[in-house]
């Protein structure tokens, strides 16, 4: 098991007002497996990420993360975590313009410290697996959409993660882009890693392992074949 939350609830205060946006969930995210979270706008879905993600902390109960018991660590203990054990990727690719593919998808292990003959390996791995090799001196606006993401995708893998948490990762792409980013991820959890998607769209549950519904803040597991 990667993650696990125990009757975690989330809320946010705004002024005088708190809006709870999770109810007490408990549940938990196993390693080869790819956790498709659906639900309406505004239900709760990327407040339920973020806490996985070890961005923000839990209101109530318990949340743990590679062993680590989130609700007790401090900050700087939860960015060690964050950028050892877990790769993100989101629905605007979020790649730094000025930088070509590869040295985007390097920047992490910059960050890591790790020495440069190594980066540039595990760079050169992490493009192979999402098959961007030869595209890999590109910038990012000689890119279509679905080649960011997978760089994206590489960049979020290149610290060898094993928690990956996409947020609406295929909003803005087109059919075909859609169906390799997805065919990608699914291919990493099949691999071992546990994958976390947040989408609006009903056409990402043929390549999820399990679902679950977020509705006003509560998660409810639904079956693969509703
Ligand atoms: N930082 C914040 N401060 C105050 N309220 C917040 C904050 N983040 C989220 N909320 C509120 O919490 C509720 C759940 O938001 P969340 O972003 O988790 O929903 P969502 O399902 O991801 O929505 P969407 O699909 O539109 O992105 C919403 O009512 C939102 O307005």
């Amino acid at each position: 098991m990667i993650a696990e939350l125990k009757a975690v609830s989330k809320e946010y205060k705004t002024g005088d007002q708190t809006i709870v946006a999770l109810q007490p969930t408990s549940l938990q995210l196993n390693e080869g497996e790819l956790l498709l979270i659906i639900g309406p706008s505004g239900s709760g879905k990327t407040t339920l990420l973020s806490l996985l993600g070890c961005v923000i902390y839990p209101s109530s109960g318990d949340l743990w993360v590679d062993g680590q018991h989130v609700n007790n660590l401090k900050e700087n203990a939860l960015a060690r975590l964050r950028l050892g054990t877990i790769g993100f990727v989101f629905q605007n690719f979020n790649l730094l313009a000025p930088l070509t593919a590869e040295e985007n998808v390097m920047m992490p292990l910059q960050l890591q410290g790790v020495r440069s003959a190594e980066a540039r390996d595990r760079t050169q791995q992490a493009l192979q697996t999402v098959g961007m090799t030869d595209r890999r001196r590109n910038l990012p606006r000689q890119l279509s959409g679905g080649q960011q993401q997978r760089i994206a995708i590489a960049r979020a893998l290149v610290t060898n993660p094993k928690l990956v948490l996409c947020d609406e990762p295929t909003a803005s792409l087109d059919k075909d882009s859609l169906e390799i980013v997805m065919h990608e991820l699914r291919t990493l959890a099949d691999g071992g890693k546990s994958v976390a998607v947040v989408t609006h769209d009903p056409r990402l549950k043929q390549y999820a392992h399990r679902i679950v519904e977020v509705d006003n803040g509560v998660v409810t597991e639904i079956s693969l074949t509703d």
